[in-house]
């Protein structure tokens, strides 16, 4: 039996998942990292830590492998989107990598909008300049630390950083390159155009590849760090929402993706590259070769609930944490939350919202209000389902996967709100699969990604939507849109007293 390995640098963890020729999990490994966040807006991690815990993981994983670690054929990443790495021309890391949910870039984003105009941007890049988006990042670095931009030589994303201290090869791939806002995503091209225009030197991007691309295999160092073999061999991967996608078989048009995870997301696979959502959601290159994904985001979703439970609930496990949701009604008995701790994506970009509990009563209870939290993620992810379906989508059917996808109760709450049913499959680490996938697709096992998914993807039960409950949560939903408009200059005005 032959074996492949798809490791998931997420924001909260690395996953690490051996999968075998027939796509069963035979090992699974995760080590946590903490995110640095200085000030209200910053979010930032090091590197370093990234590496030390696959390599960690990794050998946990092959010293439990009680087969014979040759067989382990290939290795695939899968990764949090957006980070910039800055490299110096040594290949040392410069700073910290500044995350996606890191918002500092207000006045970057301006200045991209005014330089290369929204609609040329839109046009090339297929999408608004955001806060979490790399290039807006690269521009504060040149902008504030003009001492470390000097020494940038190349930057590179979150895993393909991991990959190249792996492999000792740098390369960038299609479907994270398209998070940069440096990708002319139609061409599968850098623009040189953005480059020029915003003063970035295009030789700071690295070469682009296809994900199930061969880039190498792993240095004798790492190999002796991790007891793993030199031949194995080594592919690009994917973003992580688009390996998330791979990894719950959303390879054909109509499918539809919920992944919670430190973020949220719902995603949709499009074969074309000219549909046009005026930039309402985003538009990614997918993992598969020439296919797309358009797709909202959440940026507090399993956030939110972490951070009620490191806040409220420090000793606890989730399932403890979680204990009894089911008994609380739909709509947690007149209390709302909205999950904006770090700002927000879609629907509104918007870096000073804040989050809100909202009807709070004496009556309330620690439950009432994990429910809440919950709904009110969950709230956030349907207005991207919204967006969908006011475009014409049909989405009855969606994919639940992420550490979100580990409770029944939300599942439940899911289907209720999103008013779809709900498939969860047998593994919830959709981006750890669709990694591994990736391997065992570029190592040949399979003739395309879709057979791999047939293969590989496991429905395991699905949860319907409950009438009354669906009812109960549109006249909630109403409620829960208005938090934002009725909250937002509140937040303005809050925003000088922030830490
Ligand atoms: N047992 C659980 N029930 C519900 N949610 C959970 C559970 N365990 C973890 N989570 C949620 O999943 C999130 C982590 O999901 P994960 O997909 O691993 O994230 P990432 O890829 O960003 O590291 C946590 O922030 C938490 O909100
Ligand atoms: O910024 C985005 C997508 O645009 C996030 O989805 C990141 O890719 C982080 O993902 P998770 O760690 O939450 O999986």
């Amino acid at each position: 039996m032959k074996y492949v390995i798809g490791i998931d640098l997420g924001t909260s963890a690395v996953k690490i998942l051996l999968i075998n020729q027939n796509g069963e999990v035979c090992h699974e490994v995760s080590k946590s990292y903490p995110l640095i966040q200085e000030k209200s807006g910053y979010s930032e991690q090091n590197p370093e830590e990234w590496v030390e815990k696959t390599a960690q993981g990794l050998a946990e994983l092959v010293q439990q492998f009680q087969g014979n670690v040759d067989d382990i054929e290939g290795i695939s990443f899968s990764g949090q989107m957006h980070g910039l790495v800055l490299l110096d021309e040594e290949h040392q890391v410069l700073r910290n990598t500044i995350l996606w949910n890191d918002t500092r870039t207000t006045e970057q984003c301006r200045q991209i909008n005014e330089i290369v105009g929204t609609d040329r941007l839109l046009e090339i890049t297929k999408n608004p300049a955001l806060e979490g988006f790399t290039l807006p990042k690269l521009l504060w670095v040149k902008q504030y630390e003009p001492e470390v931009f000097e020494k940038a030589h190349v930057f590179m994303l979150p895993k393909d950083y991991l990959r190249y201290r792996m492999t000792g090869e740098i390369h960038s791939e299609y479907s994270d390159a398209a998070g940069t806002l440096l990708l002319n995503v139609s061409k599968k091209t850098w623009s040189t155009e953005i480059c020029e225009l915003v003063g970035i030197k295009s030789e700071l991007c690295p070469p682009l590849v296809e994900s199930h691309q061969l880039v190498g295999t792993i240095t004798s160092d790492f190999a002796n760090w991790t007891g793993l073999s030199e031949s194995v061999k080594v592919f690009a991967g994917g973003a992580d929402n688009a390996c998330g996608a791979i990894g719950s078989g959303i390879l054909s048009e109509g499918r539809t993706l919920c992944s919670i995870g430190t973020s949220g997301v719902v995603l949709s696979y499009e074969e074309r590259n000219d549909q046009d959502f005026q930039g309402k959601v985003h538009y990614f290159n997918h993992g598969e070769e020439n296919a797309f994904y358009t797709m909202g985001v959440t940026l507090a979703a399993g956030y939110s609930l972490s951070w009620f439970k490191d806040t409220f609930a420090e000793k606890e496990e989730f399932e403890q944490l979680l204990q009894g949701i089911d008994q609380v009604p739909a709509g947690a008995n007149g209390l709302l939350f909205t999950p904006y701790l770090v700002g927000e994506r879609t629907p509104h970009a918007d870096s000073v919202i804040r989050g809100s509990f909202i009807g709070m009563d004496a009556s309330h209870k620690r439950r009432d209000f994990v429910r809440a939290v919950l709904e009110g993620i969950t709230f956030s992810l349907n207005e991207s389902i919204e967006i969908f379906r006011e475009n014409g989508k049909t989405i009855d059917t969606i994919v639940s996967i992420g550490g979100g996808a580990k409770n029944e109760a939300w599942l439940q709450i899911q289907a209720d709100i999103f008013n779809a049913n709900i498939v969860k499959l047998s593994s919830e680490q959709g981006p750890g699969m669709g990694a591994a996938m990736l391997a065992a697709f570029g190592c040949g096992w399979f003739s395309s990604l879709l057979e791999c998914a047939n293969k590989f993807i496991e429905p395991v039960k699905t949860y319907q939507p409950v009438k009354e409950n669906v009812a109960q949560y549109q006249k909630l939903f109403g409620i829960y849109k208005q938090v934002y408009e009725q909250t937002k200059v509140l937040n303005e005005q809050l925003q000088e007293f922030r830490k």
